[in-house]
């Protein structure tokens, strides 16, 4: 079984008297390792599908399982601690907290999780240490630069050790210099770390470092040119061919 399966899944939001359906059957399968980028037209679902997949939203129709866990099936509750469990979240614009400093902004995401204070501070040190950030981590956010900023960004999405980190826009607000040492880490991230990544981007540069590129066109997935059928058992066929 894929780590990730996404399954004929449909999404639909009401506007006034007009539905939208960003996604329409969608289906896709990411293994534990891959590196998948997320392109497509402006308000062609990307965000939607990456937040389906992250439990952040909810699917229509259709079936998302990750890591054996069909989370369309949990309730609210237990969706908001699967996520705290699974999901590491980077955003755009790193969304770190301005009155804690880098230490406390990546101790975070633990204090939702069942561990002890020893533990917690040798996972955020490990986290800082591969964000190559060990020396900032008493400086408040205001006291970094933009990348800095979203290195601590990355290294709150890494410190649980998240079955999926996903990535919306992670290079979206930064200067070409500090797009590259992004990119590079988050290389690192799935490289060396061994971490399964999902990042939407615009950037043809940023989405052309995952190892696999998929569009969304048309509500409808589309891998190397091909359209990703709806049928998750058609797609395992054919990526096995
Ligand atoms: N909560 C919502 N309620 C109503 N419509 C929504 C909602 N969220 C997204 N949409 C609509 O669904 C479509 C897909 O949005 P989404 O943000 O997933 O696109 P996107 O490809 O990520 O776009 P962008 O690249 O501009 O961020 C858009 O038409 C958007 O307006």
């Amino acid at each position: 079984m894929s780590l990730v399966e996404v399954s004929n899944v449909t999404k639909e939001y009401a506007n006034g008297d007009e539905t939208i359906r960003p996604l329409d059957g969608v289906s896709l399968t990411v293994e534990k390792g891959d590196y998948v980028s997320l392109m497509g037209a402006s308000g062609s679902g990307k965000s939607t599908l990456l937040n389906l997949i992250a439990g952040i939203d909810r699917a229509t129709s259709g079936n998302i399982v990750v890591a054996d866990t069909d989370i369309t099936k949990l309730s609210r509750g237990k969706l908001a601690d699967w996520r705290a469990a699974h999901i590491g979240y980077i955003f755009q614009t790193h969304n770190l907290i301005p009155v804690l400093t880098a230490y406390e902004n990546v101790e975070l995401p633990l204090l939702l999780l069942p561990m002890s204070p020893a533990e917690r501070r040798k996972r955020v040190e490990i986290a800082l240490e591969a964000v190559d950030l060990t020396s900032r981590a008493t400086h408040y956010p205001r006291q970094m630069s933009g990348g800095q900023e979203q290195r601590v960004g990355i290294a709150r999405a890494i410190v649980a050790n998240p079955t999926v980190v996903v990535a919306d826009e992670p290079t979206g607000s930064l200067d070409d210099e500090t797009t590259e040492q992004i990119l590079q880490l988050l290389e690192r991230v799935n490289n060396e770390l061994g971490m399964t990544l999902l990042m939407v981007t615009h950037d043809a540069e940023a989405g052309s470092r995952a190892k696999r590129r998929i569009r969304l066109e048309r509500s409808r997935l589309v891998e190397n040119g091909t359209a990703i059928p709806t049928d998750p058992g058609q797609t395992a066929k054919l990526r096995s061919a």
